[in-house]
């Protein structure tokens, strides 16, 4: 197994690799999207948290990520020991159309198939992505961890929840200012429809998934709500995830498995979830992540401390011969001058000794 390490757009800097390689980490997951696009937001070293009405920001509006933006960031990483294993996320930007289904869809598509193929170029191997309308909303960030540590969790649904996404906005971020308009949302529509665009999306990325020999991952609903912002999601329990991955009938198509997100759903069992795709080699990378409790009422912990048994999973890991990338995600912030790095560095640590252990 590879440990790898997520991070953030306004992290992709050389402090910031060397923290990565002193944790531990031998490979990494870029998110090239700028969540935190709102000028003033003091939480930008935390993870961009979904408890506003107008999301994480404003997508920024840019060419989509050219092979030379990649392939410098891959020698930038590679100075510094690391491999540059997945992109995380499509910037809203690139394909707010074909999550909508608007009138630029087909020429969306495209900016999907570029994107992929300039990762084919520069060999990074996994585009992790989310399938989703209301994107990553609704959670609220609270004293939840040991001791007292910050972190992101749900109290019940909070009014964001139920508050319909208004047009211009996508994937929790906004992709058009200009068309937010009071009242004007976009209309609700059917998990049916919902899964009719994602395959489409999928029938035509795939084959140029395959021909770039790169794979597409796909994130489970964060959080794992039926329905968020009076728009559906893909899926609320781990069988639809195993669902949407065996009728995509592609060994390009994989889960970005977020130990955290599974854990959380109402139904399920993690290990058994776990198992099934790590059986199937269908696990593009792992969100190696920790939590208490089920949605609407679960609380992100440190990594020892939840719901989930983590040298349990390591172990059908290994039973299975896992041999992709697992990443923290993301960590409780400890209380210190840097409460990013600590809670990072504790979770890398811990896993660390969990791959050295079992
Ligand atoms: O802060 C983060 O990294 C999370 O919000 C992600 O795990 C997110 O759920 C995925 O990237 C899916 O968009």
């Amino acid at each position: 197994m590879k440990l790898g390490f997520g991070l953030y757009k306004q992290m992709l800097d050389d402090e910031h690799f060397a923290f990565a390689r002193q944790a531990g980490a031998t490979h990494i997951v870029a998110h090239l999207t700028d969540y935190f696009n709102k000028g003033e937001d003091e939480n930008r070293t935390d993870q961009p948290v979904g408890d506003q009405e107008m999301g994480w920001g404003i997508a920024k509006k840019e060419e989509v990520w050219p092979y030379e933006t990649l392939i410098s960031l891959k020698k930038r990483l590679a100075k510094h020991g690391l491999k540059l294993e997945a992109l995380e996320n499509i910037n809203p930007v690139f394909w707010h159309d074909i999550l909508l289904d608007g009138p630029k869809r087909d020429e969306q598509v495209e900016n999907v198939k570029q994107l992929v193929r300039n990762m084919g170029k520069a060999g990074i191997p996994i585009l992790g992505y989310y399938f989703s309308l209301a994107g990553v909303a609704g959670r609220i960030r609270g004293r939840f961890a040991r001791g007292g540590a910050v972190a992101v969790g749900m109290e019940g649904k909070s009014e964001v929840i139920d508050t319909p996404i208004p047009r211009g906005m996508v994937w929790n971020m906004i992709y058009d200012s200009s068309q937010i308009q009071p009242g004007d949302i976009i209309e609700p529509i059917s998990r049916q429809e919902l899964i009719r665009r994602h395959r489409d999306f999928l029938n035509e990325i795939l084959p140029v998934a395959e021909e770039s020999g790169v794979q597409l991952a796909m994130h489970p609903d964060d959080p794992p709500l039926k329905e968020i912002r009076k728009q559906p999601r893909l899926g609320y329990q781990p069988d639809h995830f195993k669902e949407i991955i065996k009728t995509s009938e592609s060994p390009n198509h994989v889960m970005e498995l977020c130990l955290g997100t599974i854990a959380e759903m109402a139904s399920g069992d993690i290990y058994e979830t776990v198992e099934h795709f790590a059986k199937r080699d269908e696990i593009g990378y792992i969100h190696f992540r920790n939590v208490r409790n089920r949605v609407p009422y679960y609380k992100e912990t440190f990594v020892d401390e939840g719901d989930i048994d983590m040298a349990r999973i390591v172990q059908i890991l290994r039973k299975h011969d896992y041999r992709g990338m697992i990443i923290p995600d993301h960590a409780p912030q400890m209380s210190c001058e840097a409460p990013w790095h600590a809670g990072m560095a504790f979770s890398m640590g811990y896993i660390k000794a969990l791959l050295q252990y079992f």
